[in-house]
């Protein structure tokens, strides 16, 4: 297939959540696995999050990001290499994570890292840290924290479900990476993009170019607000289409390493609104950032190496390239 004929796959990945027949699982895996190798992006549908779940952190998002800016400041990042809180307006520059400066993203953003887990010796090692940490709640909107759990809830156990649907689509064992997931250090991120005031600097976007940093990202925003463009392998631009009742998933770098770039993860940016759309053009995203265990190698997957293909990089764990990432991008602040 020509790299312009590639669009962005609607998968329906039910018989992964279902413990479906084997011929069912094998089906969708391989939908996966051409989605990809080709592009990257897919929507899936089947995918068992009820509508009232996302409608409600929608609701409860927008609640938060009306509040005056310095009630959204008592619940800031507590802390530079943390990835939860309140980020406000020019604290975050995307472009960053592949290496570009440019003008911070016209965004704000409210994020959590993991909500339940136990206080062990495993969560409170040294390289727990700045996974598990206490999450800053705000006191308003009074649901948001009840809606920000169940929205998690909800989709990581998708995301668990299309773990599955990747090991079988690489041929590993289903559950390869059940005990790599099963203390997850993923994000929950609220991206608000207001009506813009001004207008944008030079090379100044709503989310700039870059690629997401963990295993996958799951998305959601606003039905009829479009801007999340792909890029396809060959170069070129295509709009994410916006589908009802659909969440758009990319795989991160995380995912690239461990198939030793058969999977490439997509580069990705949110560009500002047109001119004539601008008064209606605030858009909220919902994105969850799919981390692997802190402890879990990053090691070239035994089916994606050969004497041909050795390994191309160095094995790492979850936490030490995410050092290692941070470091390279002059421990700028960046999303996970
Ligand atoms: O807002 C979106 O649709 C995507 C944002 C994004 O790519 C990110 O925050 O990593
Ligand atoms: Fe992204």
């Amino acid at each position: 297939m020509r790299d312009q004929d590639v669009s962005i796959p609607i998968i329906d990945v039910s018989p992964l959540l279902q413990n479906g027949p084997s011929a069912a699982v094998a089906e969708v895996a391989d939908q996966l696995r051409l989605a990809c190798e080709r592009i990257g992006f897919f929507a899936v549908v089947g995918h068992g999050v009820p509508s009232s779940v996302k409608e409600e952190l929608s609701h409860q998002a927008y609640g938060f990001f009306d509040l005056p800016y310095a009630e959204k400041m008592r619940v800031k990042r507590p802390a530079p290499e943390q990835n939860r809180g309140y980020i406000a307006t020019g604290d975050e520059t995307l472009a960053r994570l592949g290496g570009r400066e440019t003008p911070p993203d016209m965004k704000e953003l409210y994020a959590i890292g993991p909500y339940k887990w136990p206080l062990d010796d495993y969560h409170l090692a040294p390289d727990a840290y700045p996974s598990f940490a206490p999450n800053p709640w705000p006191d308003r909107p009074a649901g948001l924290r009840q809606a920000m759990e169940a929205y998690w809830d909800c989709v990581e156990r998708l995301a668990g479900g299309i773990a599955k649907g990747f090991a079988v689509a690489l041929e590993l064992p289903p559950d390869y990476f059940a005990n790599r997931i099963d203390h997850n250090t993923s994000q929950l991120r609220l991206m608000h993009y207001p009506v813009p005031t001004q207008a944008p600097e030079p090379g100044q976007l709503r989310a700039g170019e870059h690629t997401d940093l963990g295993m996958m990202t799951i998305l959601t925003a606003d039905n009829d607000r479009g801007g999340l463009q792909v890029k396809r392998r060959g170069g070129g631009w295509v709009d994410a289409p916006l589908l009802d009742d659909a969440f758009m998933v990319n795989i991160g770098d995380m995912m690239m390493r461990w198939t030793n770039d058969r999977w490439v993860s997509t580069p990705h940016r949110v560009i500002n609104p047109p001119e004539e759309a601008k008064s209606t053009s605030r858009r909220l995203s919902i994105g969850y950032f799919f981390g692997p265990n802190y402890d879990t190698l990053l090691e070239c997957l035994p089916t994606c190496q050969s004497a041909d293909q050795p390994p191309r990089y160095e094995t790492l764990t979850v936490h030490n390239y995410r050092v290692h990432r941070f470091a390279r991008t002059a421990g700028q602040l960046a999303a996970d």
